[in-house]
């Protein structure tokens, strides 16, 4: 039996000095262009140099105590991250200092693929082997990207989008979902090798199914956002910002634009949505709502409750899709051999 939880996150800057430090962090070793870099780091100064991130966290952190104690589980809740402060290495050291001897790790992503999953065993192997031989064993949960309350909330979430547009335009909205993009060899590479690759893609297509199904609506989109690394290299397209401009010229009039891939309103969704997305929409006529992120429904906290107990085998797996969830690992070892290598 576990004797905690780790939430496991991306991090982000908390003020100004932290902002160079921490996209550093993210893109070691990675290749991302300097300029790329700088332009990030302006998108994090538009915020007062603080991504939401961190907060967002300590909030589904909050909820899940509650909904820990209700249940009368007792279960310490710890955060964690790969990328700024509070560092998994140091949270994994505090945890050995508390006596924790094994916990479970619920990661704030709900895919498949380099980024979303297997980048988080390695987040895992790195923290205990700094942490050395007392290290507390660690078990990452599962992917959980057709979890019915992922995709219940992120229904809702577009049904109140809808309700924002103009109401003479809300019968013709395009249904318009959006995830991170990878690059496509990540993508190609994503998932145990025996599965045929693309599980990133695979999961977010069948994500939006879900929800544009959940939603009541007959047809979507699928596209990306927060393209990164150098132009030469190709990454999931086609990018928001472009899919708009083919939209207007078909004659669209008005979206809503479902940031599925994201479980929280943070930076790529403030800035590269609300900001950047919306001002193209303005520009082209496109009445825009965007729908709201899972992170802080209720139903989030009580997700990260049900695949603890599905882990125990409390209760039996739940899910919608028909594409697989994998991701489960101990101590940082990935999930299948080869999984999502790049
Ligand atoms: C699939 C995926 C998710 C979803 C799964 C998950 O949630 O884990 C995700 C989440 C996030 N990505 C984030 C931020 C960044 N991602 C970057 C760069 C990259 N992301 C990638 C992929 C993903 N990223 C990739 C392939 C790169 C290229 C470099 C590399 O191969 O690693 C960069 C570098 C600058 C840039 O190039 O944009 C930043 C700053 C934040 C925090 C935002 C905040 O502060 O609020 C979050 C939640
Ligand atoms: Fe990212």
């Amino acid at each position: 039996m576990p004797d905690a939880l780790l939430l496991l996150s991306f991090g982000g800057p908390e003020q100004p000095d932290d902002v160079m430090p921490f996209l550093e962090n993210v893109t070691r070793g990675r290749g991302v262009p300097r300029a790329r870099l700088e332009a990030v780091a302006e998108h994090y100064m538009h915020f007062g140099g603080v991504s939401p991130i961190n907060e967002l966290n300590r909030q589904i952190i909050t909820a899940v105590e509650a909904q820990l104690r209700s249940a009368a589980i007792d279960l310490p809740v710890y955060f964690g991250n790969r990328n700024w402060h509070p560092m998994i290495e140091d949270t994994v050291a505090q945890m050995r200092d508390d006596g924790v001897r094994s916990a479970l790790v619920f990661p704030t992503s709900a895919w498949g693929g380099y980024s979303g999953c297997r980048q988080y065993h390695e987040d895992i192997a790195r923290a205990r082997s700094a942490v050395g031989p007392n290290a507390p064993q660690l078990v990452k949960l599962r992917q959980y990207y057709d979890h019915p309350l992922l995709v219940a909330s992120f229904a809702d979430a577009v049904g109140a989008a809808v309700a924002e547009l103009p109401a003479d335009r809300r019968n013709g909205a395009r249904l318009v979902f959006t995830a991170h993009s990878v690059p496509i060899a990540a993508d190609a590479a994503a998932g145990p090798p025996e599965d045929g690759g693309n599980l990133y893609s695979r999961q977010v297509a069948e994500a939006a199914r879900l929800v544009a199904a959940a939603a009541g609506f007959e047809s979507h989109d699928l596209v990306w956002q927060s393209r990164s690394g150098p132009p030469q290299v190709p990454w999931l397209d086609p990018d928001i910002c472009d899919h708009l401009e083919a939209l207007a010229a078909d004659g669209t009039d008005a979206v809503v634009v479902c940031p599925v891939g994201f479980v929280s309103d943070h930076l790529e969704v403030v800035w590269d949505l609300d900001t950047e997305a919306s001002e193209k929409a303005a520009e082209l006529g496109i009445a825009f709502a965007r729908a709201g992120t899972p992170g802080t429904d209720p139903r989030f906290a009580e997700l990260v409750i049900d695949l603890i107990a599905e882990q125990r085998g409390d209760i039996p797996v739940q899910r919608l899709g028909i594409e697989p969830s994998y991701g489960v690992g101990r101590d940082g070892v990935s999930c299948r051999t080869g999984c999502c290598a790049r």
